[in-house]
């Protein structure tokens, strides 16, 4: 690879700038490693070891990178970065700097970056950032048996957007990919209907916009935005807990968009039938359409993505490894994604190479925090049982006593809320029942809660002795 000059002594003096503005080890483990590659048309190229490396500097260093760039270089100067896995070889990914951020929705709320709310009329479909993350996408996508169904009709939905399933309503526990598939399924109605106005929104966001529209006198134009969209996606929604205006104008908001046959896709960590907080009339929308769980990853699942995250960060990990990462960080696919981020940088750092030393240091230090042992739905049928002083073996048997029936729907009310276990399987588990008969206990269940405080006051002590031996 033939360096460019005038590239290196550019980057030397961004170097020296940076220098002063970050600790010695940040410079050492982020900027030392980068190598300076050409400067064209005002385009600075650096290379970079990983696709890692580039994400963490743009998520952590993008302003001081630009304040370098603009101060010794020129207002303007644009970076651009191209992975070099080692000197004789450099993968030509070329990634333009300071993109992310902006495709990140959260880096920048919706409401100023469409400027949409204050125009009355809908937005030009070229003026309207979809606020989706291109690095969320259906390609890079591993499927598993856990997502299996998920995925199929999150591709369903993109191929075919307000035709299928709408709403979709996608739920599942922390870091199982809902983000990244609903930003999948955003990104691919784009390539397949550019036409189409996409937006992707947190609930948390949309409920900031909201208020803030309701303080600046914008509602109307708040609601005229949002009825002209063709595919809304709004992530998280159990964040309407409790807003109850909020809800009100999103219920509104809804029925225009599916009267009108527009797509609505959404996420929750909960299934709608366990969210406490959201108004009947919304929780009956969210089951028209199709409601499919992502749950937690299986060992196969955990290797393949391990793999992929490997092959797509350039690094060289042994099988062991793998599979010792793969058997002993089983809670999400985030949390395995830290895990190779951490086995990195540990090993730039301390330059050592990836181990099975180094990987057991670094789970055990990450597990370490998560030591409580997650609830089965096996302590959770012990708890409830002792609690009303019923035999466990009475919980399995066909009686319809009840007694017997209430203590049945309030454990699989309580398997639900507390494990990530499936429907399906908690009623395997509790008296050998369907899915259909866990979704109807819990929905009986939370419905007295939320009536009857005696009711409400048991289960709490019940909830407060799960995690006691
Ligand atoms: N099947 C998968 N293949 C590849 N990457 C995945 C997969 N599932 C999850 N990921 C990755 O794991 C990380 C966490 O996923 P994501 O943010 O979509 O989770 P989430 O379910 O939305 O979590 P939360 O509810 O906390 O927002 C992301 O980087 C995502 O790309």
């Amino acid at each position: 690879m033939i360096e460019n000059n005038q590239a290196i002594v550019l980057w030397k003096r961004c170097l020296a700038f940076i220098k002063d503005n970050v600790n010695t080890t940040a410079f050492t483990t982020w900027f030392e490693p980068i190598v300076p590659i050409k400067y064209e048309g005002k385009a600075l190229t650096i290379g970079v070891p990983s696709p890692f490396f580039y994400e963490y500097l743009e998520e952590k260093y993008v302003d001081l990178l630009r304040t370098a760039l603009y101060k010794e270089i020129g207002e303007g100067t644009e970076l651009m970065y191209s992975i070099v896995t080692d000197n004789t070889n450099h993968i030509d990914i070329e990634m333009k700097g300071t993109e992310r951020s902006v495709a990140l929705p959260e880096a920048k709320p919706v409401y100023n970056g469409n400027k949409a709310p204050t125009l009355l009329q809908a937005p030009v479909v070229q003026d309207l950032d979809p606020h989706l993350n291109p690095n969320y996408n259906f390609e890079n996508f591993i499927k598993g048996t856990s997502n299996e169904f998920s995925l199929t009709v999150a591709e369903t939905v993109a191929q075919n957007p307000a035709r299928t399933f709408n709403p979709l309503f996608l739920y599942g526990p922390s870091g199982v990919g809902k983000t990244h598939l609903i930003n999948a399924i955003g990104t691919r109605i784009k390539e397949l209907y550019p036409e189409k106005r996409v937006l992707y929104i947190s609930a948390h966001l949309f409920q900031v916009q909201y208020t803030d529209s309701i303080r600046t006198n914008h509602f109307n134009d708040f609601i005229t935005f949002y009825q002209q969209i063709d595919v809304l996606i709004i992530d998280d929604i159990q964040e309407f807990a409790g807003v109850t205006k909020t809800q009100n104008t999103f219920f509104h908001i809804f029925n225009h968009l599916h009267q009108n046959g527009k797509q609505l896709i959404l996420t929750s960590d909960r299934a709608p039938v366990m969210l406490q907080g959201i108004e009947d009339r919304l929780l009956t929308r969210f089951k028209w359409g199709l409601i499919a769980e992502l749950e937690r990853p299986d060992i196969d699942l955990r290797k393949n993505i391990l793999r992929s995250k490997i092959r797509r960060d350039g690094l060289n990990i042994p099988d062991a490894v793998i599979n010792y990462i793969a058997e002993n960080v089983n809670e999400s696919v985030r949390e395995l994604e830290g895990i190779v981020n951490s086995l990195l940088v540990y090993s730039i750092q301390l330059k050592r190479e990836i181990n099975l030393d180094l990987a057991q240091h670094i789970v055990q230090k990450a597990v370490r925090c998560s030591e409580i042992k997650p609830l089965t739905v096996n302590d959770i049928i012990e708890k409830v049982c002792s609690h009303y002083q019923l035999d466990v073996s009475v919980i399995h048997t066909k009686t319809r006593k009840r007694e017997v029936v209430q203590v049945r729907q309030i454990a699989m009310y309580l398997a639900k809320k507390h494990t990530d276990v499936s429907s399906g399987k908690i009623g395997q588990l509790i008296g050998n029942k369907d899915h259909a008969t866990v979704l109807h206990a819990c929905k009986i269940v939370k419905d007295q809660v939320e009536v009857d405080k005696a009711f409400r006051q048991e289960l709490e002590k019940i909830e407060a002795s799960l995690h006691q031996g």
